[in-house]
């Protein structure tokens, strides 16, 4: 008989997925267009997109949608599945392939109902503690973080480091994990060799001259990590 978990990504799948994890929304793109910086992004190696439209001057209402709407165009062109930030009924609207929301946001168990049982669901979690009630409440990866600090975030949790990573695979979490806050691609390896699966990334991708070479010196790094 078919339960839902037969619907859940692969967790083989979103490992690779996970890779070099793009975020970005319209105000992280030092004024050049978040279509132009996702496409090249795109074409460097990203593997996975989060919209987050966050912050101040980040569009609202119909606005970010219009946005959400091309960036998902982007990603389809691009064979890069489209996660949503925060906000679960922009998600359903769109058909987004997943959703990721934090501790202060809803709970991962109230969102494959509206988002259906094959749609990822990341959750953040900053402890041994959280990222076991994250992975109860039905999540398919944690975002882990912050690594370190980072211009991207205002109301971001204390620095914790790779050893957070480390701390979480020693507790037997082995869930997919990305790492994430102020990750270069020169700071990327010590994440990569505590135990994540890949690395999220806003400003070192969509503030680089060339958002294309950045994305792929992340995906370089596959097989690298030290
Ligand atoms: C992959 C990933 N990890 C963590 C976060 C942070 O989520 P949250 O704590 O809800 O903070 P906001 O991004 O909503 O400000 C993330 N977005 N993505
Ligand atoms: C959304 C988020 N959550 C924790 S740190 C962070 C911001 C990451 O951005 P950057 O890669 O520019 O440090
Ligand atoms: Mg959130």
């Amino acid at each position: 008989m078919n339960s839902p978990f037969d619907k859940r990504i692969d967790p083989v799948k979103l490992r690779r997925q996970l890779a070099v994890y793009f975020i970005m929304g319209s105000i992280n793109c030092g004024g050049k267009d978040p279509v132009i910086v996702l496409r090249e992004a795109i074409a460097g190696g990203v593997t996975l997109f989060q919209f987050r439209e966050k912050g101040t001057g980040a569009l609202t209402g119909q606005a970010a949608y219009e946005l959400a709407r091309e960036l998902q165009a982007v990603c389809r062109e691009g064979g890069v599945p489209f996660i949503v930030n925060d906000d679960v009924e922009m998600a359903a609207a769109l058909g987004a392939d997943g959703i990721h929301v934090g501790q202060e946001d809803a709970p991962a168990s109230s969102l494959r109902s509206k988002l259906g049982h094959s749609a990822i669901v990341g959750v953040s979690a900053h402890s041994v503690e959280e990222a076991r009630r994250a992975i109860a409440d039905g999540a398919d990866y944690l975002g882990v973080g912050p690594m370190y600090p980072t211009p991207s975030k205002s109301d971001a949790r204390p620095v914790q480091g790779p050893h957070l990573i480390q701390e979480l695979r020693s507790h037997g979490i082995t869930v997919p994990l990305v790492g994430i806050g102020g990750i270069t691609p020169a700071k990327a390896p010590p994440v990569l060799s505590a135990g994540a699966d890949g690395v999220s990334v806003i400003s070192a991708i969509s503030q680089a001259e060339e958002p294309g070479r950045a994305a792929a010196a992340f995906a370089a790094l596959y097989g690298k990590a030290t």
